[in-house]
């Protein structure tokens, strides 16, 4: 069973109900590394928030071909951020687009790293509102985000605010998937799962908290410890937490990376990950919790990671290690 979750009392709430809350989040969090949370504040999980966000699958193809990454298409100037089209013949079949927080407030770009690059949006005359409704739901995921950390921070015994400096300037990610229906027929068998198939392969997430909505259409599958897959349904008004692979680490393992994947049965299927990131530049060292290890600047680690994921393929050599600069 995924636990679930009302995490209203933490944006809110006396400390008595608070400690109770960041308990089950603290166990959650160790046991199966997936949760379901409600009770976030606002209008971000209402469905036509998420309705009019979803507006941007409808752009037409030369749109999105405007926003793709370099990889993807020759002569646009964006590496990282961006649109991502499906790639055929691979386990994870998805297009979608990252954003990052120049949606939200000025980024200073620095050449020698795609990490802070401008993203690429929809123009106004396309897209009316979008901008804005998008904006105002990665303020809403930051803030969700930042409690939940707080909430850890607590659980964990450390300061409350422990983990808030490396959050500032943070680079989170708001992503938006479209998984098509795959056509099974002509799909690698290895591909085919019971009666449905592969949408998006098995993987941990490298950061630290990913903050993801559904909608509507179930295919979130988490391993348990017994190597069992369990779906989670998507039920509305609440948001999927889980945990990334940097963050267990900086836990010393109290914390879990689960792995998870996505599974289709035939519907067309939209999700809106969330990925919570501290700055570019802020260094992952040791707390005093579980084993040691060597300190990262989150964006060496991340490169790392994300330029193995299919979406990111091909640009590694596009950056160099900050500790190599
Ligand atoms: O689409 C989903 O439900 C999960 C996506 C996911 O795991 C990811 O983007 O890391
Ligand atoms: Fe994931």
């Amino acid at each position: 069973m995924i636990p679930s979750i009302d995490i209203a009392p933490l944006f809110h709430g006396a400390p008595a109900i608070r400690a109770a809350v960041d308990g089950a989040i603290l166990r959650a969090a160790g046991e199966t590394g997936f949760m379901t949370v409600t009770g976030l504040p606002g209008s971000a999980l209402a469905p036509t928030t998420r309705r009019r966000l979803l507006a941007i699958f409808s752009l037409p193809e030369a749109q999105k071909r405007a926003m793709s990454r370099r990889s993807f298409v020759a002569g646009n100037a964006n590496i990282y951020r961006g649109w991502f089209p499906l790639q055929d013949g691979h386990p994870t079949y998805k297009e979608g687009i990252d954003l990052g927080p120049d949606l939200v407030r000025p980024v200073r770009h620095d050449p020698g790293d795609p990490l802070t690059e401008p993203t690429p949006l929809p123009s106004e005359a396309d897209l009316s509102g979008w901008r804005e409704t998008a904006a105002a739901y990665y303020r809403n995921m930051e803030a969700a985000g930042a409690v939940l950390m707080r909430a850890l921070a607590r659980g964990l015994g450390l300061g409350e605010t422990a983990f808030d400096s490396a959050f500032e300037n943070g680079i989170s990610t708001l992503r938006f998937i479209r998984y098509p229906v795959r056509d099974v027929a002509a799909l690698d068998p290895a591909l085919r799962i019971g009666d449905g198939y592969m949408l998006g392969a098995p993987h941990v997430d490298s950061g630290f908290v990913t903050l993801l909505a559904q909608d509507g259409v179930a295919g979130l599958e988490v391993e348990d410890r017994s190597g069992n897959w369990i779906g989670v349904p998507p039920t509305e008004g609440t948001l999927v937490v889980n945990f990334g692979k940097l963050l267990e680490r900086w836990t010393g393992g109290r914390v879990r990376a689960t792995r998870h994947r996505v599974v289709g049965s035939g519907a067309e299927r939209f999700s809106i990950p969330f990925f919570y990131e501290p700055a570019v530049d802020a260094v992952i060292a040791p707390l005093g919790l579980g084993q040691s290890f060597a300190s990262v600047t989150y964006g060496d680690h991340l490169w790392e990671a994300t330029t193995k994921f299919i979406e990111q393929r091909g640009i590694a050599h596009l950056r160099k290690p900050r500790a190599a600069q």
